[in-house]
């Protein structure tokens, strides 16, 4: 027979909170189940510690939480075996705490202009009324010689307090479930928010006899204990059907405020939304939000993982989450971890690094590009695919330096890593040191390995060293370096040619003596008669080259600033930027294609009917067709079919035009 103890009022200021609660938190319902489990986790965790002390008297059974549905009764019931409450406890605890916390919320919640509380956290006990039209808390506490009690509400502010019948030690709280949350009476849907909410809660979580949480949290464990199998294990199982990580970063600390977590890089793909963030934040193992793009450094939002945190203040709106102390400190904590593993990984499995590159060097460059400090942390270990050839197997050497734990590349250090397909790696600073000679401050670079081969070859030929830019983030990492690197020049290859591969020496002298014209003034004259654009600009130079038949007879120069301004025009347009009506057509005055398309045309000179010779016909259309040539040098085929059309077209030319 239960005794009525007590009938009482809770004393809070908003006569109802409940109906405000049921506006605000609409969508959100569902959360009441993971605040009643953490309060239950708590409960339990409370009891081990007490149990620690030496007045501690009772008995610790193994830690449960149980679930139970009653379909008929339409209520669903969260049983712990923890602490419990004696009935000042309830008063205390439930009556005042949990009600004028859930009020306190109400009012800041109700006051906040963009109503977006992360998780809508500190709402508690309380939350239950946001399904229930009733709620029965059967307690017993530790102590000794307590009494069990029974505490029921209806979400006004009258409760009443009663015995009850209740004989084991620990808490339930029993929700009268109102006729629209139906769907809280059903397993599966329990089991979802479980499995959503309340996976890596240490304790284990009953529903219909069995355990519905996985518990194990490997961020909470110390990375020396965890296998890689571990971390993969956690990566497909928060993100299944998904590659597997390139690698991961594991954080742990607890001061000067409680970080753990796991996060792994991606594999990135192109189209990859840099504003949507994929990390899923928990706090003390409990799951908040998968976005939380206000903690994460907005660099940062390509990884994926668990941040846990008991420190990031989650009964406050976003807007102000961005602005807290704490959460800026621990962003920065975060982008510094990150950093520090990659500067691990670059010293300490140099392959591994430039294997993951591709995929790495994206997110890199958009860290620097983003975050000063980042950038600074990193600069050193951004590395640029290279035309040189590097030996890799140069020994290593590397000191120790004084402050902190940094292992310092030491002078003198081959950097040099090639990769599976042998492709060579290189820092900027260690591209600029060994060019200084031919070219100082100056970085020949290509954007697309395939439309620029012939000008990527003609650098090869004449041992100038060019970079590979070529992800979709270069566009913009090169102005970055130029303003980092203030005093060094990016060319593109196709840009301008160095002065280093041009023989100055040749094309000076006089061919034609009645007109006292150079070989270079005439080949010019030829051009731009037979291609007659105004818009194309032609310029004759002798390449030099071992084998002038190898060089190409002409190519198109695209000039660096004028490209990029349209490449920054079209972007803003958001379309592909189109192949610039002005350009420069550099014709190779060594080449024997052009030196016969002069003797071809010389001859036509002399012609005295006034119309077009054959020959001068001919040698119209072969410039035309070298112009073709070189302008498809720019686009379609692939590297091979490119450069072996291009080589055989112009032998076909040079036989043709032989005399
Ligand atoms: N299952 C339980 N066992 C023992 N005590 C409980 C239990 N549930 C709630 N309490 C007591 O009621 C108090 C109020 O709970 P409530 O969930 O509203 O707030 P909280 O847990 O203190 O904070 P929050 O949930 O906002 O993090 C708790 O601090 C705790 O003392």
């Amino acid at each position: 027979m239960t005794t009525m103890l007590e009938k009482g009022n809770i004393s809070i200021h908003t006569e109802n909170i409940f109906p405000i609660i049921k506006k605000w938190l609409y969508s959100d319902h569902e959360i009441f189940l993971r605040e009643l489990i953490s309060n239950a986790v708590d409960a339990i965790s409370k009891l081990n510690m007490v149990s620690r002390s030496s007045d501690f008297t009772g008995e610790v059974g193994e830690p449960e939480i149980t679930i139970a549905i009653d379909k008929d009764a339409k209520t669903i019931s969260i049983s712990d075996n923890g602490i419990g409450m004696t009935a000042d406890e309830v008063k205390k605890y439930i009556n005042q705490v949990a009600f004028s916390s859930a009020e306190e919320f109400v009012t800041k919640y109700k006051d906040n202009a963009d109503q977006n509380i992360i998780g809508h956290f500190g709402l508690g006990f309380y939350s239950s009324f946001m399904v229930s039209d009733r709620v029965d808390i059967d307690t017993l506490s530790y102590q000794d010689g307590a009494t069990a009690i029974h505490w029921t509400c209806d979400g006004t502010t009258s409760f009443e307090i009663s015995d009850s019948e209740r004989t084991e030690q620990g808490t339930t709280i029993t929700l009268h479930l109102m006729e629209e949350e139906a769907e809280y009476l059903e397993t599966s849907r329990i089991q979802q928010l479980i499995k959503t909410y309340c996976d890596f809660m240490p304790v284990p979580i009953k529903l219909d006899g069995e355990v519905a949480n996985k518990q194990n949290a490997p961020w909470k464990q110390s990375p020396s204990g965890l296998s890689d199998d571990e971390y993969l294990e956690l990566y497909r199982y928060l993100y299944p059907f998904q590659e597997e990580p390139l690698l991961w970063v594991h954080l742990n600390t607890d001061y000067p405020f409680v970080v753990n977590g796991i996060l792994y890089f991606p594999k990135l793909r192109p189209d990859v939304d840099v504003t949507k963030g994929q990390i899923k934040l928990f706090c003390n193992q409990v799951f908040v939000s998968d976005n939380c793009e206000e903690i994460i450094p907005q660099f940062l939002l390509p990884l994926r993982g668990v941040v846990d945190s008991t420190d990031i203040p989650l009964n406050v709106s976003r807007s102000f989450l961005q602005n807290d102390r704490t959460v800026r400190r621990i962003a920065d904590y975060i982008a510094k971890k990150v950093g520090d593993r990659l500067k691990e990984l670059y010293r300490s499995d140099k392959t591994k690094y430039i294997e993951c590159w591709q995929d790495l060097g994206t997110f890199v460059k958009f860290g620097s590009l983003n975050n000063d400090k980042f950038k600074q942390q990193i600069a050193d270990f951004v590395i640029f695919r290279t035309t040189a050839e590097l030996a890799s197997d140069q020994p290593k050497v590397e000191v120790q330096s004084g402050e902190d734990d940094a292992w310092q590349s030491a002078d003198g250090e081959n950097a040099a890593a090639v990769d599976a397909k042998g492709n060579a790696y290189t820092t900027l600073k260690e591209y600029l040191e060994r060019n200084q000679d031919k070219h100082e401050n100056r970085v020949f670079y290509a954007t697309d390995e395939v439309s620029q081969a012939t000008y990527i070859d003609l650098h090869k030929r004449q041992g100038l060293e060019v970079l590979y830019l070529d992800s979709f983030i270069d566009t913009h990492f090169v102005p970055f370096l130029e303003q980092e690197y203030s005093d060094v020049k990016f060319s593109r290859v196709d840009s301008d040619l160095d002065d280093t591969l041009i023989d100055e020496s040749a094309g000076g002298d006089i061919v034609d003596p009645t007109t006292n014209k150079t070989k270079g003034e005439r080949v010019k004259e030829l051009f731009e008669q037979s291609l007659n654009k105004p818009k194309v600009t032609i310029r004759t130079d002798a390449l030099k080259s071992d084998d002038a038949q190898g060089a190409p007879p002409a190519i198109v120069l695209l000039p660096e600033e004028m490209r990029r301004m349209q490449e920054m025009m079209a972007m803003m347009q958001q379309q592909t930027a189109q192949f610039p009506e002005e350009h420069t057509l550099l014709v190779n005055t060594a080449h024997p294609l052009i030196q016969n398309l002069l003797d071809m045309s010389q001859g036509a000179i002399v012609q005295t009917d006034g119309g077009q010779s054959p020959t001068s016909a001919m040698a119209n259309m072969i410039c035309q067709h070298v112009y073709d040539l070189a302008l498809m040098a720019q686009k379609g085929f692939d590297a091979d079919g490119m450069k072996s059309f291009v080589e055989r077209s112009n032998s076909l030319l040079t036989d043709l035009t032989k005399a």
